[in-house]
């Protein structure tokens, strides 16, 4: 019965992919930001070629942080004028020159066991802003969090983070023991125009994560300005990330936040098209908010990792062992039957390589998706399959990928993540807009080694999934909007 379902189920997912309001969509985009006010030169260094946007595009940046509350564009320009976001582009050298500049940002890298660091892409990513506001003579106080830490812990200190953070920066960074209080104070009071210190981990006081309006007014006390550059930390109301704003202005964002925001809200909400997204991951409950906010936009949906198996139980197919969310059937029928009727092009696999047991040494073997034995389970997505994706992927102008393809983590059942980081690589090398949607997907494209060639890494897991379910962030929506321009 299984395998006389399959080719039904898989013909009924291919549904035409519907492209006809993409040139319109993209016409009025470009009539709308030439209405916007210039914003800072760094985003429209960072806009132009990668996104390769017309001629107007210098101004996206300031349009698509303004797109953080109303995804699509249903508004009127006027309104999308009103909630820009304020740059740290958009201050002067007299604004920052001998000013004190509170700057949040996420350095919450990874470390091993003796404390070394084993990815510094988020202390890279924040050094633009960072080397721009020493630059103009400004005084940085520079704050993040490491970790989840309970109170004071050691094995959470900001120290090894120093080191990495002087050689990046060219300069000495100064670390405080703490990140409030009157040694905080003194540190401050003695830090030179041109000069950074690095406060202790945020998250030392439970006030923190509270979002505890009277320790936000101590951090604040400590700076004249503030600028957040936090991407992946922004979908927190933290005292650091939004409780600060209420006691510093002007508030704004900084560059890596800005950059972000033009991609994941930008090139989404805006994309050149065919545009096709790739969703993987363990578990449908975990993606469905992105999943359905993509369904409104894209014209190729393709789905892996341990979801598939959902879908697949609920159109009666025989899943074996495979991860399967019981309670989300009905919702798996209501994503294909919802793709189906805004003609967006839903792919499932067509065949999974399954396992024996979840280990990196299971026996292995290929089988149509439709015919998973019991006792064994799908770790990957087959080879046909990943045929058949790189084909639907051929023609598109922009792919957004969040969620690895199988387990990853288990070279065995890696090929299927591995071939389509290596297909998205290819496409980017022909003008393609690829965008990683952070977490598992950019470490993936990481092992095999693409990530410099893809349009746009996301340094954010959660941030990026959250802004890519179309939800509020409270770290951008805290920030300063930018001086409306009569339209
Ligand atoms: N077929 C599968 N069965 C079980 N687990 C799977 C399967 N495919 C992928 N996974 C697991 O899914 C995990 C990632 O799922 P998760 O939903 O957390 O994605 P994610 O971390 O949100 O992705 P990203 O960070 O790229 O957005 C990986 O650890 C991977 O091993
Ligand atoms: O690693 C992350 O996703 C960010 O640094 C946020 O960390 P959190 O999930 O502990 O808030």
């Amino acid at each position: 019965m299984a395998s006389a379902t399959a080719p039904t189920t898989l013909s009924l997912l291919k549904t035409a992919a519907s492209t006809s309001s993409s040139s319109s969509s993209s016409s009025t985009t470009r009539a709308r930001v030439s209405l916007l006010p210039v914003s800072s030169a760094g985003l429209r260094a960072a806009s132009i070629g990668r996104l390769g946007f017309a001629p107007a595009d210098p101004l996206f940046s300031h349009h698509v942080a303004s797109k953080i509350r109303s995804f699509g564009f249903g508004k009127a320009s006027r309104a999308v004028v009103s909630m820009a976001k304020k740059s740290v582009g958009d201050l002067t050298g007299a604004d920052l020159k001998g000013k004190r500049v509170f700057v949040r940002a996420d350095l919450n890298v990874p470390l091993d066991d003796n404390q070394n660091i084993t990815d510094d892409t988020r202390i890279r990513a924040a050094i633009p802003t960072i080397k721009h506001l020493i630059q103009n003579g400004a005084k940085v106080i520079l704050s993040t969090h490491l970790g989840r830490p309970k109170g004071v812990t050691p094995k959470f200190s900001l120290a090894p983070l120093v080191p990495r953070l002087s050689e990046l920066l060219g300069i000495q960074v100064v670390k405080a023991d703490d990140s409030i209080g009157p040694e905080v104070e003194k540190l401050v009071a003695s830090l030179p125009e041109g000069g950074v210190l690095l406060l202790e981990n945020v998250r030392f006081y439970k006030e923190e994560e509270k979002n505890d309006p009277e320790h936000a007014k101590k951090l604040a006390s400590l700076a004249d300005l503030y600028v957040n550059d936090a991407f992946g930390t922004a979908h927190r109301a933290h005292a650091s990330t939004e409780g600060v704003t209420k006691f510093l202005k002007p508030s704004v964002a900084g560059f890596l936040l800005q950059k972000e925001l033009d991609y994941l809200v930008g090139a989404v909400s805006n994309p050149k098209r065919p545009f096709a997204a790739i969703v993987g991951g363990s578990k449908v409950s975990s993606k469905i908010g992105v999943i359905e906010s993509l369904l409104e936009k894209v014209d190729v949906l393709l789905l892996g990792g341990g979801m598939i198996f959902t879908f697949y139980k609920a159109q009666g197919l025989s899943v074996g062992s495979s991860l399967v969310e019981e309670d989300k059937l009905n919702l798996a029928t209501s994503l294909l039957e919802k793709a189906k009727a805004k003609g967006v092009s839903l792919l499932l696999p067509s065949d999974v390589v399954i396992a024996d047991k979840f280990a990196p040494d299971a026996n292995s073997k290929v089988v149509p998706a439709s015919a998973i034995p019991d006792g064994w389970m799908g770790l990957d997505i087959g080879p046909e399959s990943v045929k058949t994706f790189s084909e639907a992927l051929e023609t598109t102008k922009t792919v957004i990928w969040n969620g690895p393809m199988g387990v990853f983590e288990f070279d065995k059942f890696a090929v299927g993540t591995e071939a389509i980081a290596k297909k998205l690589a290819e496409l980017s090398g022909k003008g393609v807009t690829t965008i990683i949607g952070g977490g598992d997907s950019v470490a993936a494209v990481e092992k095999v080694g693409v990530a410099d060639v893809m349009s746009h890494i996301s340094t954010g897991g959660g941030a990026s999934l959250e802004l890519l379910e179309g939800k509020e962030l409270p770290g951008v929506l805290a920030l300063d909007e930018a001086t409306p321009v009569a339209v």
